[in-house]
């Protein structure tokens, strides 16, 4: 609304315009208090059960994913080969799938992952890299949506064509696309689907298919540095193997940690590379103060 019409709806109720904000703003704080609050709980039981997270991703992110889950206090290990899969994917406590570097012989151990993960009751995590790029990789990511990820993780250009299952001839592994600009198919996505929708960006974007929520943690400089966004999606993996109940807040707070922990580290870099190093650092480092007062979470 318009600050004249609601100063003019406030005067009917009694209450003066400044009495309303202070009482939003006090709203507002309780709320990204308690998002803190869950957050920090999160990542503290992340670091005292070390949860082993299977991770079958793409070449370039191997390194950077791994240290992240790591620095964060989870177990990460990168097995793809099929013959190991029913003996190491049920034990894992989470999976987390990302075709960046998609190639026909890869494709049979992801989908099997997939089955076995969902069989054995663990959360697992897609991440459709470029998906719009081929109709190989567009109908690979459709495959591994029908076994039911239980959270999917891309950037706005990816969630859009995700959504829609059409090819972007243009399309390449960065976004075109705000993140905002993708609600609409990232809602769609979450209901057609049944699971979780993130859109990272300048805010990420959260959402069931009904609630939608925003996390405004972050800095631009981490899309100069390759995988952030797989190793935040294998984050989110480690975040649901210790809050497998609660999907929603447990991807909502993973994207926040590993914003603040951006945050942070670009305090001191001076550049996408050494952002990358105090990134990590950052995330091994953080505390519950630094969490409750750097939070930025709330409803859309
Ligand atoms: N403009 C921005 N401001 C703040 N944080 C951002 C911004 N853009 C991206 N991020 C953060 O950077 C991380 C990576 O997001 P991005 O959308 O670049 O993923 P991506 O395109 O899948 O990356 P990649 O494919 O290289 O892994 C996320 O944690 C996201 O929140
Ligand atoms: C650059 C690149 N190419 C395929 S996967 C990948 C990592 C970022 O998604
Ligand atoms: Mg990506």
């Amino acid at each position: 609304m318009n600050p004249i019409l609601e100063q003019c709806e406030l005067r009917k109720t009694g209450i003066t315009y400044h009495q309303a904000m202070n009482s939003k703003h006090d709203e507002d704080e309780q709320q990204r208090r308690q998002w803190g609050t869950r957050a920090w709980a999160t990542l503290s039981a992340l670091r005292a059960r070390s949860p082993l997270i299977q991770c079958i991703t793409n070449f370039v992110s191997m390194d950077l994913m791994a240290n992240t889950l790591l620095s964060a206090g989870a177990s990460p290990a990168m097995l793809h080969s099929v013959e190991e899969l029913p003996d190491f994917t049920p034990n894992a406590d989470a999976l987390c799938i990302n075709v960046g570097t998609l190639s026909p012989a890869w494709l049979p151990a992801m989908k099997f992952a997939g089955e076995l993960a969902v069989k054995a009751g663990k959360p697992w995590v897609l991440d459709p890299v470029a998906v719009g790029a081929s109709k190989f990789r567009m109908m690979a990511c459709l495959e591994l949506m029908s076994l039911k990820p239980t959270v999917v993780r891309g950037n706005g250009s990816e969630i859009i064509a995700l959504s829609k299952a059409s090819l972007d001839s243009s399309m390449g592994v960065d976004s075109c696309h705000e993140s905002v600009d993708a609600v609409e198919a990232a809602k769609s996505l979450a209901q057609s689907s049944g699971a979780i929708v993130a859109v990272s960006g300048a805010v990420d974007i959260v959402t069931d298919g009904k609630q939608v929520i925003g996390a405004r943690n972050g800095v631009a400089m981490m899309q100069k540095i390759t995988a952030t966004g797989c190793s935040v999606t294998a984050l989110i993996a480690a975040f649901l193997a210790v809050d497998q109940l609660h999907a929603l807040e447990a991807t909502a707070s993973a994207l926040s940690i590993f914003g603040i922990a951006g945050e942070m580290g670009m305090d001191v870099a001076k550049g996408p590379a050494s952002l990358r190093t105090h990134l990590i650092d950052s995330l091994y480092g953080l505390d519950e103060a630094a969490i409750i007062s750097r939070i930025r979470i709330s409803s859309l």
